[in-house]
């Protein structure tokens, strides 16, 4: 049961529910696009594309994909994962899955997105709905801590494994499309102010 305990977060509805730090909470709860929010506060955003591939959903997402479980097989899936740059520091690592079992026709631009933003895309289509955010505290041992820790580590970033990391995720769909977003909130995003018309 502990290992279990490991992989999965609690994710809630409410933000206290997490405790997290103020200067995370505003970023926990922005509404609208977080590309549109981290580009207001950069003079150069990028979208670093980690991986694209066909995988195993993680325990968490799978059921908030409603996706069955068979044993300990869990639905496949397309994961796309991702850094976020506010001018070139990593401040987001974003994962997002669709089931294996979406029609192309769900999520035309997913495959293509390249370095393109996936908020670009899914805000700017009317037919996209978006469900409520919920948020997590993930311990050093959640998969997307973990995940996000050795992504920083290849770029010559360490933090510490006991460091809590704070995320949100919000279900999409489209037709009858799902497509699941986790954003996490990297400690460097706490320093981004947003940029004044004349800074530039
Ligand atoms: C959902 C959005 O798209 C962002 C861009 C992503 C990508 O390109 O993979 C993933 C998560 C988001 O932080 C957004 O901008 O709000």
């Amino acid at each position: 049961m502990r290992e279990r305990s490991l992989r999965r977060a609690n994710w809630y509805r409410h933000v206290l529910a997490v405790n997290a730090p103020a200067a995370l909470a505003c970023w926990l709860t922005s509404g609208g696009s977080l590309t549109a929010r981290l580009k207001a506060r950069a003079d150069a955003f990028r979208v670093q594309v980690l991986r694209q591939r066909p995988a195993r959903c993680l325990a968490d997402e799978a059921s908030a994909l409603g996706l069955p479980r068979m044993g300990n097989i869990r639905g496949r899936c397309w994961e796309r994962e991702v850094l976020l740059r506010c001018d070139n520091t990593p401040v987001v690592f974003a994962h997002t899955v669709v089931p294996m079992s979406a029609d192309a026709a769900d999520w035309p631009l997913f495959s293509a997105l390249g370095e393109r933003s996936l908020g670009t895309t899914l805000f700017g289509d009317p037919m996209v709905a978006r469900g409520p955010l919920e948020y997590a505290r993930l311990r050093g041992s959640h998969p997307l801590a973990r995940r996000a820790r050795a992504a920083l580590a290849a770029q010559g970033i360490a933090i510490p494994d006991e460091l809590l990391l704070y995320a949100r995720r919000c279900l999409y769909r489209r037709r009858q499309g799902t497509l699941l977003v986790t954003e996490v909130f990297l400690p460097q995003v706490a320093a981004l102010v947003p940029k004044t018309s004349n800074s530039r």
